[in-house]
C-alpha cells in the first residue's frame, strides 16, 4: 500500500468512527426529542388538570394565575428544548453524511507535537466530551484553513495571537460517509474541488461554499472591526456567496448576543431573496430578515402614493428616449440621487422651521375645529429652536386639550341624542353595568336615567372622536404632500434656499414642472421616494431601528448616495457591508457615469471602514470571463478562475423568424446536454413579452420572469436584464446583442451583467443590424461565429 492509499484508509477509518459517534447522538437525541415530544403533548393535555382553578377571592385568583403561569412556563421550557434539539438534529444528519471537509494539522509555538484539526459545518465533541471530533468552521482555530499555506501561521482568538506552524492541509470531498476524494493542498483551496463544485449545473438555490471560502473572501467574512465594509468584486467573485457565510459567521460569533433578526439583508428584487435564502438554513442558522429597498418604500409612503418602483424607472430610462421630458426626468433622475440634493432639503427643513409649513385644517363634522392657519399660527408661535419634530408634538398637545374641550361640550349638543337612539343593544348593556358598579344606581330613579343618558352621550362623543384623536397623534395634521411639492412650486424658490452645497443642475425649472406634473397625479416617482420619505422623517421625527446590528446591502452598486445616507439614519446602530461592482451599476442615477461607493464612504470615518476588492471570477468559465472582460475598461484586471468550457457564440440570423428557430434548436441542445437553468435575456419587459410568445410554442416548458415573480426556479426562462441581476444560469442566451439594444454607452454596463450571468455557455443572437460595438473586434476573435456571417 503506498503512502496515499495508507492515508486514505485511516481517514477513512477516522471518519467512520466519527460517522458511528454522530449516529449514536442522533439516536439519543431523537429518544430524548420523543420523550420532550410526549411530555409536551402531556402537558398539554392535562394542563387544567394541574392547574388549581379558584377565582373565589383575590388571593385564590393570585393562586389560580400563579399555577397557570408554572404550567405555561413548563411547556414552553419543554417547546425551547424541543427546538433545539430539532435543529441539532437536523445539522447532525448533515454530518453524518459528510462529517468534515477540510484538515490541519497546527502545531502551536512551545507544543510538542501538532494537534489535527478537522473542519465541518458544525463543532462536535467526543464521548468524554473533551475532545473535538470536528472544529466548526468559523471556529478561530479554523482560519488558518482558508488564509495560509503549509508554514508559519498565526491566527486570532479573542485572548490575542496564536503563533505556530501548519504542517498539512487537507481536503476532503465525503459523500453518504464515504470518502470520495482527498488532496493535500496549497494557498488555495483545491483548485481540484473548486472545478468540481463550479463545473456542477447550477440549480434553483444559491449553494453554501464553505469548504472552499477563497482567502480573499474568508477576509470579509471574518471582518468584525469595520463599521462600514465595502466589498468591489468583479462579476462572478463571490460577493454574495461571501456576504451570506459571513452573516453565518457573525451568528456563530456573537451567539447569545447577535440573532439573526438582528441582521438585514436588502436584496435587489424578491426573486433574489428567494435565490439565496436557503444558504443560512443549510448551514445550520436561522435566516436573516430579507427585503428589499422597495419594499420598505413601499411600507413607508405606499398608501400615500401610487409609487414607482426602480425598475419601472430603469425601463423609462430605458426605452423612453423619444419622451419630451426624457432630458428633464433624467436629469432629475441623478440630481435627486445626489447628496446635493439632500443638502437641499436640509436647507428647505432650515426655511421650513420658521415659515412655510403646510397644515391640513382638523374637520369635525364637515366643519373646520381648528384650520390650517391657525395651526400654522401656533406653530410659529413656539420657540423657533425647538426642533421641528418637537414642536410638533407641542401643537398635538394644543390640539389634543382643544379636542377635549370640544368633546364636553359635544355631549350636550342634538346629534349626540340622536346617535344615542341608533346604539346597539350591547352598547346599552355595557353601559347600564358599568353605572351598576357605581354608587348608589339603581336603574330606577330619574336621577338615574339622567346618568345613563349622560354615560351614553359621552360613549357617542368619544367614539365619533376617536378618528380625530388619532389622527392628531400621528400628527396628521401636517400636509407632507403639498410640503414637498412646494420645493417644486417655483424654481425661483429652491434657488432662494439654495446655497453652494446644493448645486442645483441647469434644467431645473424642467425637472420642477415634471415633478410637480407627476405629483398632482398622486404618482410619486421612484427618485423622489427616499428624498421624500428623508423629509418626511425629519419633520416627524426620524423613526430609526436600534435593535438592527448588521446591514448587508447586495447590489450596492444600484443603490443612490441619498439612499445610503437614508439607511445610515434609519439604523444608527448598525454594521453596514455593501457589496457590488461598479460596472454592474444599471440603474437610471447612474447613467451619467456617476454613482459608486465614494458617497457611501463619506458618511463614515475613514478609520472606521474597510474595502476589499475581488477580482478574481468563478462564476463562468475561462472563455466566457475573456469575452465578457473586453467590455468594460478595466476587464484586463479580471482574473477567471481556470474552467474551460466552450467559447462563446455569435449567431446573425436573417430576421425574425430565423431568429426564433436558432434559438429554440439551441435551447433544446442545451436541455439534452444536461443543463438545467437556461435563461433567454432580454433587454426589457417589452422586448422578453415578444420572445416568450415566440418562443412558448417552440420550446414546451418556457417562463416568463417579470417584476413580480418572486421565486428563482430551474429550467427555461426569459429574464429581462435587469432582473437577472445576482443570479445564475448553466446557460445564457442573449436575445438580442445587436447595437439596436446595447449601444449607449450607459447600456454597456447592462450588456456586461448581462452576459456575466451564464456559468457554462454563453449565446449570442440578433435578427438584424450589426452586433454591439462593445463586441469589439478582439471580443469576435474569442467567439465562434455561427451561422455563416457575424460582423
Ligand atoms: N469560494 C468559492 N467556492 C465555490 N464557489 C464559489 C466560491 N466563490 C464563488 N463561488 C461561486 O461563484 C458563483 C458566483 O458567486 P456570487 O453570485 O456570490 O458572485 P457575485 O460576486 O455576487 O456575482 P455578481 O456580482 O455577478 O452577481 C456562485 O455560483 C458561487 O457559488
Amino acid at each position: 500500500m503506498n503512502q496515499t492509499n495508507q492515508d486514505w484508509a485511516l481517514e477513512q477509518k477516522r471518519v467512520d468512527e466519527v460517522v458511528a459517534e454522530i449516529n449514536r447522538r442522533i439516536a439519543l437525541l431523537e429518544q430524548e426529542t420523543l420523550d420532550t415530544k410526549s411530555e409536551m403533548v402531556d402537558i398539554r393535555k392535562n394542563f387544567w388538570d394541574d392547574v388549581t382553578v379558584n377565582f373565589e377571592d383575590a388571593t385564590e385568583m393570585a393562586e389560580t394565575y400563579a399555577s397557570m403561569k408554572q404550567q405555561a412556563e413548563l411547556l414552553s421550557e419543554r417547546e425551547r428544548t424541543h427546538r433545539q434539539a430539532a435543529l441539532q438534529l437536523r445539522t447532525l444528519n448533515k454530518l453524518q453524511l459528510s462529517p468534515y471537509f477540510g484538515r490541519i494539522d497546527y502545531k502551536e509555538e512551545g507544543e510538542q507535537a501538532a494537534d489535527a484539526i478537522y473542519l465541518g459545518i458544525a463543532s462536535l465533541r467526543d464521548g468524554s466530551d473533551e475532545n473535538y471530533l470536528i472544529y466548526d468552521w468559523r471556529a478561530p482555530v479554523s482560519s488558518l484553513y482558508y488564509d495560509y499555506p503549509p508554514g508559519p501561521a498565526r491566527y486570532e482568538t479573542p485572548m490575542g495571537m496564536i503563533e505556530g506552524e501548519l504542517q498539512l492541509k487537507r481536503q476532503y470531498m465525503i459523500r453518504d460517509g464515504a470518502i470520495v476524494s482527498l488532496f493535500d493542498t496549497g494557498v488555495t483551496i483545491g483548485d481540484e474541488l473548486l472545478q468540481e463544485v463550479l463545473g456542477k449545473q447550477s440549480d434553483a438555490q444559491m449553494k453554501s461554499i464553505v469548504a472552499t471560502i477563497q482567502r480573499e473572501q474568508n477576509r470579509i467574512i471574518r471582518n468584525e472591526r469595520s463599521r462600514l465594509l465595502v466589498v468591489q468584486g468583479a462579476a462572478g467573485s463571490g460577493k454574495t456567496s461571501a456576504a451570506l457565510q459571513r452573516v453565518a459567521y457573525l451568528l456563530y460569533r456573537y451567539r447569545g448576543t447577535l440573532t439573526a433578526d438582528q441582521v438585514v439583508l436588502f436584496s435587489p428584487n424578491p426573486m433574489f431573496n428567494s435565490y439565496v435564502a436557503t444558504v443560512l438554513p443549510e448551514l445550520g442558522e436561522d435566516n436573516m430578515q430579507q427585503t428589499t429597498f422597495q419594499d420598505y418604500l413601499v411600507y413607508r409612503i405606499g398608501k400615500a402614493f401610487k409609487l414607482e418602483g426602480p425598475y419601472e424607472q430603469l425601463e423609462y430610462a430605458l426605452t423612453a428616449g423619444d419622451d419630451p421630458e426624457y432630458a428633464a426626468r433624467m436629469g432629475g433622475i441623478r440630481y435627486k440621487a445626489s447628496m446635493s440634493y439632500a443638502a437641499l432639503i436640509e436647507r428647505y427643513l432650515v426655511h421650513l422651521s420658521t415659515q412655510g409649513l403646510v397644515f391640513r385644517s382638523l374637520v369635525f363634522r364637515g366643519e373646520p375645529m381648528v384650520d390650517a392657519e391657525a395651526l400654522a399660527a401656533y406653530f410659529y408661535t413656539l420657540d423657533h429652536a425647538i426642533p421641528i419634530p418637537n414642536r410638533l408634538r407641542l401643537v398635538a398637545d394644543w390640539l389634543l386639550e382643544q379636542l377635549k374641550e370640544r368633546e364636553q361640550a359635544a355631549c350636550s349638543e342634538a346629534w349626540v341624542e340622536n346617535e344615542i337612539e341608533l346604539l346597539d343593544k350591547e352598547t346599552y348593556l355595557k353601559a347600564f353595568q358599568s353605572l351598576k358598579r357605581q354608587k348608589g344606581f339603581s336603574g330606577k330613579s330619574f336621577d338615574d336615567y339622567e346618568r345613563e343618558q349622560m354615560l351614553l352621550a359621552k360613549y357617542v362623543v368619544k367614539e365619533r372622536f376617536k378618528p380625530l384623536r388619532s389622527r392628531i397623534k400621528k400628527l396628521g395634521f401636517i400636509d407632507l404632500k403639498s410640503i414637498y411639492r412646494q420645493l417644486f412650486a417655483e424654481p425661483a424658490f429652491a434657488r432662494a434656499i439654495a446655497d453652494e452645497s446644493c448645486s442645483l443642475p441647469q434644467n431645473w425649472p424642467d425637472i420642477c414642472t415634471a415633478t410637480r406634473g407627476r405629483l398632482d397625479c398622486g404618482d410619486m416617482a421612484y427618485e423622489d421616494a427616499t428624498p421624500f420619505l428623508y423629509l418626511v422623517e425629519r419633520i416627524r421625527g426620524f423613526q430609526t431601528n436600534t435593535s438592527v446590528r448588521h446591514l448587508i446591502i447586495d447590489e450596492a452598486q444600484d443603490y443612490t448616495a441619498f439612499q445610503f445616507a437614508f439607511l445610515k439614519r434609519m439604523f444608527p446602530r448598525s454594521k453596514v457591508t455593501a457589496l457590488g461592482d461598479l460596472n454592474q451599476s444599471i440603474n437610471a442615477h447612474t447613467s451619467g457615469g456617476s454613482g459608486g461607493f465614494a458617497a457611501l464612504k463619506e458618511l463614515y470615518e475613514q478609520e472606521e471602514t474597510e474595502t476589499i476588492v475581488l477580482t478574481r471570477s468563478y462564476r463562468s468559465t475561462r472563455q466566457i470571463v475573456e469575452f465578457t472582460s473586453r467590455f468594460i475598461d478595466d476587464g484586463n484586471a479580471i482574473e477567471p478562475f481556470n474552467r474551460d468550457g466552450i467559447k462563446p457564440t455569435l449567431t446573425a440570423a436573417s430576421g425574425e423568424a430565423e431568429l426564433h428557430r436558432l434559438v429554440g434548436e439551441r435551447i433544446e441542445e442545451l436541455l439534452s446536454a444536461g443543463h438545467g437553468t437556461i435563461a433567454v435575456i432580454c433587454k426589457t419587459i417589452a422586448e422578453s413579452r415578444i420572445a416568450y410568445e415566440a418562443l412558448k410554442g417552440a420550446v414546451p416548458p418556457i417562463r416568463l420572469l417579470e417584476q413580480e415573480t418572486s421565486s428563482f426556479e430551474p429550467g427555461v426562462v426569459v429574464i429581462p436584464s435587469y432582473l437577472s441581476k445576482g443570479v445564475e444560469f448553466d446557460a445564457v442566451i442573449v436575445y438580442d446583442g445587436s447595437s439596436r439594444q446595447y449601444s449607449r454607452e450607459s447600456e454597456r454596463r447592462l450588456f456586461y451583467t448581462v452576459c456575466t450571468r451564464a456559468m457554462h455557455e454563453l449565446h449570442l443572437y440578433k435578427a438584424a443590424g450589426e452586433w454591439s460595438p462593445f463586441i469589439t473586434d478582439e471580443a469576435k476573435q474569442l467567439c465562434l461565429l455561427e451561422s455563416g456571417e457575424a460582423g
